[in-house]
């Protein structure tokens, strides 16, 4: 319970391992942790006697190596991933550091020097969170390290040349796996195993605790940490009410922009930046440090329909489990033309979707989980019904901002009458929304369920709970909370597609009705999840009406929705999603409050979850309204 939410926090970001070891990214995937691979470019070559200690050294690198791999994504790519993690593994002995050794005398040397003796292993680590503003690469460093200590038996010459010859040694720091043969050589380790074996993974994740939950304070979310105190345990991790989770907001990591941190080029000031024409940094005027912005801005389109073509096309699916496939057996399993194949795959490699190397084309670890429709985390139906239904209707955004009206008469040749007659008016379309929901319910699924702990209410009930993606994942984290999915009768009947296969929970049990006419059942929580938003002041009068009259004092009630900043600038997403609305609105955590309060529901709690949707828990007060 308490490791999940943990690397929970990095699922929605794009972390980058920026190292070739396999070792690392297997004790990382071990976990469960997504990322992609981008081994570092940095050589290891920084002057050792000028480090106080060998840590210092460990780290250094460590943060050398993930910053060129930063630098390198963002410059070259442009893609800037939210997360770089580096790490350089050590040995020391006699105060001596021994990293991989160039040659089977130079493991002889190494090796030699252990025997009998005991060392130190010490792994730096760099965690760097990224972001751009204004095509300025800026970065936040956190670094730490740690030591374990390891005593080899005496080796004979024997033994040590037959280890030598087995060619473990080569690609490992002072020669020797411990994972492997080189554990015959330990006579004891004491510490961190996986330190030795390159990444201390309980010191990372004390960190990521240290980032991503300090200590909760009694307001909404959006708080900030001067200093962050030290955490010594990832145990307690209960998801308190109010703790923030937005990285951005601590300040205990060092502030880096790209103008400093380049490791070994000539050092830029943030006047400066990359000219993608001519490959150089050129300085800029202040207003022109814009100009990528709204380049991209100008752009942007282009990338969501290429990447929108590439889902409806199925080249991700049939790009899965393949290995790299050129253009033409791509354009082949499509039925697309090779040259506008050829085309679209150079421009997801581009777009950093896939991987293009000289035996041709490969889906990225993201595109694997994100892109294909059978992905872990598919956003397949939410692309498909952005292509679908989203385009058109922002190709049409000009009238809607001019008539102040949704444009389906334009966009689909037929007037709206209601949201979702307007979805459900044939099974393709039905199906298509359910699926969008549900890419969108179940990613955030997890982030929901554990924005508060739910553990004292025994029942539960999602209106407009469509597939039951939010249920499913509520009685897997609530093993005893019995839920209820309430909605359209024509949603409950094509719910079995979505159902997941194989879980021994409790099962999820699905009732058909409309919840501004019909009974709604009695239980402890009731759950809107992206309901609010949708609808007018008067629809969600007589919804929230309905649940205060059944809702009993003490029973309570869970939204989930993109909750504004007070500003109601930020996420952007959130306002350009309220471009196609004419009827709901998007609100502030305030707006939430004061909504939910007009109808008795008290004690209002915000989580600001970092994910696509935000949490709010309130309690039916006491006396009736
Ligand atoms: C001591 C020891 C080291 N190692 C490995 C961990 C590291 O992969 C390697 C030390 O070299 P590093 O330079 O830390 O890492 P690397 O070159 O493998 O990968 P990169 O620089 O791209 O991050 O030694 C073991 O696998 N077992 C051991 O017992």
């Amino acid at each position: 319970m308490a490791l999940k939410p943990v690397l929970g926090k990095l699922i929605s970001k794009r972390v980058v391992l920026a190292s070739a070891s396999p070792r690392r990214q297997e004790i990382l995937t071990n976990v469960g942790l997504r990322f992609e691979v981008v081994p570092s470019w940095f050589k290891e070559t920084l002057e050792k006697s000028s480090f106080a200690s060998p840590y210092e050294y460990a780290i250094e690198t460590a943060k050398q190596k993930a910053l060129e791999v930063a630098n390198r994504m963002h410059v070259k790519h442009l893609r800037t991933p939210d997360i770089v993690i580096g790490a350089d593994t050590i040995v020391t002995v006699d105060e001596q550091i021994l990293e991989k050794p160039v040659d089977k005398q130079d493991a002889y040397r190494m090796l030699s020097r252990l025997s009998g003796k005991e060392h130190s292993v010490f792994t730096g680590v760099a965690i760097i969170h990224c972001s751009s503003k204004d095509n300025q690469l800026e970065m936040e460093v956190t670094d730490f390290y740690e030591e374990t200590k390891v005593k080899f038996s005496d080796l004979s010459e024997e033994l040590l040349w037959e280890y030598i010859h087995s060619g473990e040694p080569m690609d490992k720091a002072g020669g020797y796996g411990i994972q492997a043969l080189g554990g015959m050589l330990v006579e004891y380790v004491h510490g961190d195993f996986l330190n030795v074996v390159g990444f201390p993974l309980n010191h990372f994740c004390k960190k990521l605790v240290e980032l991503y939950y300090p200590p909760p304070k009694h307001s909404i979310c959006h708080i900030k940490h001067d200093s962050v105190p030290p955490v010594d345990t990832f145990e307690n991790l209960s998801d308190g009410e109010n703790e923030s989770s937005n990285f951005a907001e601590h300040k205990g990591a060092n502030k880096l922009d790209n103008s400093r941190t380049h490791p070994s080029g000539p050092v830029y000031n943030s006047e400066d930046h990359y000219c993608v024409k001519t490959g150089f940094m050129v300085p800029l005027e202040n207003t022109a440090k814009s100009l990528p912005t709204i380049l991209e801005l100008i752009d942007g389109f282009r990338a969501s329909k290429a990447l929108f073509v590439a889902c409806k096309l199925k080249v991700f699916d049939h790009l899965k489990d393949k290995g790299s496939l050129n253009a033409v057996d791509v354009a082949n399993e499509v039925g697309a033309s090779l040259c506008g194949m050829e085309r679209l795959l150079d421009a997801c490699a581009a777009l950093g979707l896939l991987e293009k190397t000289p035996q041709g084309y490969s889906n990225t670890d993201s595109a694997n989980t994100y892109l294909t429709s059978d992905g872990k985390y598919s956003l397949h139906g939410y692309i498909i019904h952005s292509n679908e239904h989203l385009w058109p209707l922002f190709t049409n955004l000009e009238f809607a901002v001019k008539e102040g009206t949704r444009q389906n008469h334009r966009a689909f040749g037929k007037k709206t009458e209601d949201l979702f007659k307007d979805y459900y008016h044939s099974q393709e379309g039905k199906q298509r929304f359910m699926a969008a929901m549900h890419s969108i319910a179940h990613l955030t699924a997890r982030d929901v369920a554990t924005a508060f702990d739910l553990s004292q209410f025994k029942s539960a009930c999602d209106l407009g709970g469509c597939t039951g993606a939010l249920a499913h994942e509520l009685v897997q984290i609530y093993p005893n909370l019995k839920i209820t999915v309430f909605d359209l009768p024509e949603v409950i009947a094509n719910t079995s597609y979505f159902q997941p296969s194989g879980q021994c929970t409790a099962p999820v049990t699905f009732i058909s009705g409309d919840f501004f006419k019909d009974n709604l059942p009695e239980v402890d929580l009731y759950i809107l999840s992206r309901v609010l938003h949708d609808w007018p002041d008067e629809k969600n009068h007589t919804l929230l009406s309905k649940i205060a009259a059944v809702c009993k004092p003490g029973s309570a009630l869970l939204v989930a929705e993109i909750v504004l900043d007070e500003q109601k600038t930020h996420p952007p997403r959130a306002l350009l999603q309220s471009l196609t609305m004419t009827e709901g609105k998007q609100r502030s955590g305030s707006e939430y409050k004061q909504l939910l309060e007009k109808y008795g529901f008290m004690n209002v709690q915000i989580k600001i979850t970092e994910n696509l949707l935000d949490a709010l828990l309130c309690f039916r007060k006491s006396q009736s309204l």
